[in-house]
């Protein structure tokens, strides 16, 4: 399996996403330039943390014209995995992938620590490997994580199941997300955006590993997919 990391200019968790593809099911992952016209020798996409051209006008305003970002759109439409994470989380919803959009937080403060979430739907292709409501602690860094659609938008989310992560624990909503929403995905499940960052907690060191079940979970699901032995 060929997973790509996209790095935009102010992109800063690239390389933890590549060292956690590496580290955590040894697959084969390439950096992938914002100018790149050309994904299809991929077959997961991730879209990185960080800040994308300054952030300026709005988290992921801009990243959404980037040139690689018509082949990321080309390959959401055709069923490929793809995780966008904070910033990530930021360009997919600016460019349509994924319903809603990210606010400022509502303390108006950057929060940067771990948080517990709820594994609310283990249905997908990024969290198969989690109990379903499984409580799991990851750590969030972001100033722009409030996450918002209307209420016709929040029914659909529910009625088809995209609510994959919430904040979990009592008052436990760093930046006000609408009904503690921390990660959604789109109608079909192959693209899944969240504000917690599992990259960076592969490993005890990073104070928790249980961000590792995602990488573990798209390769479990792209060896279903492709006939393949899992757990391998
Ligand atoms: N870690 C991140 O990706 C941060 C995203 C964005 N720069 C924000 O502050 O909300």
């Amino acid at each position: 399996m060929k997973f790509a990391v996209i790095v935009f200019p102010g992109s800063n968790c690239d390389i933890d996403c590549y060292k956690a593809v590496e580290d955590t099911i040894g697959q084969e992952v390439d950096y992938v330039w914002y100018t790149a016209t050309d994904l299809s020798a991929y077959d997961a996409i991730l879209v990185p943390g960080g800040f994308s051209y300054g952030d300026y006008l709005r988290c992921g305003a801009i990243a959404q014209f980037a040139p690689v970002m018509n082949e990321v759109v080309k390959a959401a439409e055709a069923g490929k995995f793809i995780l966008g994470i904070c910033n990530g989380f930021q360009i997919l919803t600016e460019a349509g992938l994924l319903p809603g959009a990210l606010l400022r937080n509502s303390g108006m403060k950057f929060r940067c620590h771990q948080t517990p979430l709820e594994v609310v739907n283990n249905g997908t292709a990024f969290t198969n490997q989690y109990s379903q409501g499984e409580i799991i602690n990851i750590p969030i860094a972001h100033g722009e994580g409030n996450y918002y659609c209307d209420d016709e938008t929040l029914a659909q989310l529910e009625a088809n199941n995209q609510i994959v992560f919430r904040y979990a624990g009592d008052d436990n909503n760093p930046n006000g997300s609408l009904k503690n929403i921390a990660g959604i995905s789109n109608e079909r499940g192959n693209v899944v955006g969240m504000m917690p960052h599992p990259e960076r907690a592969v490993d005890q060191l990073l104070g928790s590993e249980d961000g590792k079940r995602m990488f573990t979970s798209i390769l479990n699901a792209w060896r279903e997919q492709h006939g393949a032995a899992v757990n391998g």
